[in-house]
């Protein structure tokens, strides 16, 4: 037998208070209930995800080596995906592609087209009343 210990995902999802706090990323299960204190990002983030697979949350904000290291350190075993488990998470880099960019340029040129308009009004307004001032 492997020295590394199966969970599956429900086994996991039992622990998600404070002082005892189980996540999955990238299929492993690490147990971040001594680290939650500590995290610079804060407890809440690491609560919210507890019992979860975090993959996306801890991918998303780019952690460094630094934070690569103290999870290695959590680890407690691997995750054992059973039927009817959620999908495993991917940190997907399209999801958070750029809107159109056309989008963008169609209000500026939407934009200037207003004050264009607003412009020649107000210009046109003006020799308006300058000629009506001329003729009295
Ligand atoms: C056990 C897993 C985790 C470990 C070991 C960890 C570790 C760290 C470390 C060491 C930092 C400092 C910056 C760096 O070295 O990258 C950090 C920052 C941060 N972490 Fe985590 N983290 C974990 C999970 C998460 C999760 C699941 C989230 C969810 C969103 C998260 C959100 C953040 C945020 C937002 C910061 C930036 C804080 C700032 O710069 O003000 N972390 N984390």
């Amino acid at each position: 037998m492997s020295e590394t210990k199966e969970f599956t995902y429900s086994d996991v999802s039992e622990h998600t208070s404070k002082k005892d706090v189980y996540m999955v990323i990238h299929d492993k299960v690490y147990n971040t209930s001594s680290f939650v204190d500590e995290h610079p990002g804060g407890e809440e983030v690491l609560l919210d995800v507890g019992g979860q697979d975090a993959t996306e949350a801890f991918e998303d904000v780019g952690h460094s080596d630094e934070a690569r290291e103290i999870l290695e350190g959590l680890l407690i075993g691997n995750l054992k995906r059973e039927a009817g488990d959620p999908a495993p998470k991917t940190s997907t880099t399209s999801s958070s592609a750029p809107k159109s960019s056309t989008d963008a340029a169609g209000l500026g040129i939407g934009v200037y087209a207003i004050v264009l308009v607003g412009a020649a009004l107000a210009f046109f307004a003006y020799q308006y009343l300058q000629s009506n001032q001329q003729k009295s």
